[in-house]
């Protein structure tokens, strides 16, 4: 990418504005944003975006959605309680994406529609910064996010931002670390700094990384929901959860060239979150797996459950490296089926160091 390439920004003070914008008072700004994906992600982000940028577009499926934050300021479906900021409007996604003018481009779709969204998108995403916030591993391919994006529409002006980083608690305004996976171009740096200057950040330069953080903290949520719920003490769930958290890093520290990235927010703070706190949906699976509310196998969903679609990914890349993953290879199991929880927690416990 052309380093010295300038994005449009300019500087503005609003006085509704919260938390560091009104400590900071003048702060530089993106004049228009586009967020594809009318989910919880993304009408949290837009909302978080909407306080620094002239104007955000948000790129919605469902006809309803779109017309309830036009007129009412609010996204029904998943946000009925939350105003919007007047300055977020919605769009029908058609045939082609009206994302003319807009610096930057957030994809929150699921991961398993990121390819099919950006694929018809097409030229339309060739010139703006593009930001994903879906997680994901695509299988058989192994590629991330960014990956299937930049095939898609041949933009290198790539970012992915991931951390401890609930939508609603977003949506809300409060406060959340996120690690902005990038190349060290400053000019890409400054824009995600003034994008997501509502976020403690921390940055890495190995944006494959980052977002393989954000795939493995599933699986090993999935992971500590199974043994949860069979083992209940605080004990044996810190064990666990250390044990999780080692097995990522050893993964991590064969395929990252950032030798710090296991304490910034993408690492330890989604782990840790996705790992420990019921309202994370791959925990809870993790739980209902384990208790037998939910039957195996159970590989694919269309609910946004995806640790259970990557894990399959993450076993064989781990491979690729030789890199033995039982705690991963513990969660496959049991969501193929081939093993109950007990027996294979059991095993685990056996085999550990
Ligand atoms: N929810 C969170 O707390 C959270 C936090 C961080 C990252 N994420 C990531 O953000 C991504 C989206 O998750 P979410 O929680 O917003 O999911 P969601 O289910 O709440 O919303 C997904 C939205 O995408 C839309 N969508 C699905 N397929 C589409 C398509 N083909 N074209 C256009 N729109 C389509 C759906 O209609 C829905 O509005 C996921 O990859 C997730 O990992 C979510």
């Amino acid at each position: 990418m052309d380093g010295n390439r300038r994005y449009p920004r300019f500087k503005v003070c609003r006085k509704h504005c919260r938390c560091s914008l009104r400590r900071t008072g003048a702060i530089l700004m993106i004049s228009k944003v586009g967020v594809i994906g009318a989910g919880s992600m993304g009408t949290a982000v837009a909302q978080s975006i909407s306080r620094r940028a002239g104007e955000v577009f948000i790129f919605g499926r469902k006809k309803e959605i779109v017309d309830s934050i036009n007129t009412d300021n609010r996204n029904a479906n998943y946000f009925p309680g939350l105003r919007l900021n007047p300055n977020i409007r919605a769009r029908l996604m058609g045939d082609r994406l009206d994302v003319a003018g807009c610096a930057a481009v957030v994809i929150a779709v699921p991961s398993s529609e990121v390819r099919s969204v950006v694929k018809a998108a097409g030229d339309d995403l060739s010139d703006q910064i593009l930001v994903t916030v879906s997680k994901g591993l695509e299988y058989p391919s192994l590629k991330t996010m960014s990956e299937i994006i930049r095939d898609e529409t041949g933009n290198p002006d790539m970012a992915c931002f991931s951390g401890p980083t609930f939508a609603d608690e977003i949506a809300y305004g409060h406060i959340a670390g996120a690690t902005i996976g990038a190349g060290d171009d400053p000019s890409l740096r400054a824009t995600m700094s003034d994008l997501f200057g509502e976020f403690i950040l921390d940055f890495s330069d190995d944006l494959r990384a980052v977002e393989l953080c954000g795939v493995l903290k599933n699986v090993y949520a999935i992971g500590t929901g199974m043994w949860d719920s069979v083992y209940s003490n605080h004990n044996e769930h810190y064990t666990f959860l250390n044990m999780c958290y080692k097995e990522m890093c050893t993964f991590l520290k064969a395929i990252s060239h950032d030798k710090d990235i296991f304490t910034k927010f993408c690492c330890f703070g989604d782990f840790n979150l996705t790992a420990n706190v019921d309202k994370s949906r791959n925990r809870t699976l993790g739980l209902m797996v384990g208790k037998k509310i939910v039957k195996t196998p159970y590989l694919e969903s269309g609910v946004t459950f995806e640790g259970s679609r990557s894990v399959k990914g993450i076993i064989e890349l781990a491979d690729t490296h030789d890199i033995d993953l039982p705690i991963a290879r513990f969660v496959y199991d049991v969501l193929s089926g081939n093993n109950n929880v007990r027996a294979s927690v059991d095993t685990l416990v056996r085999k550990a160091p």
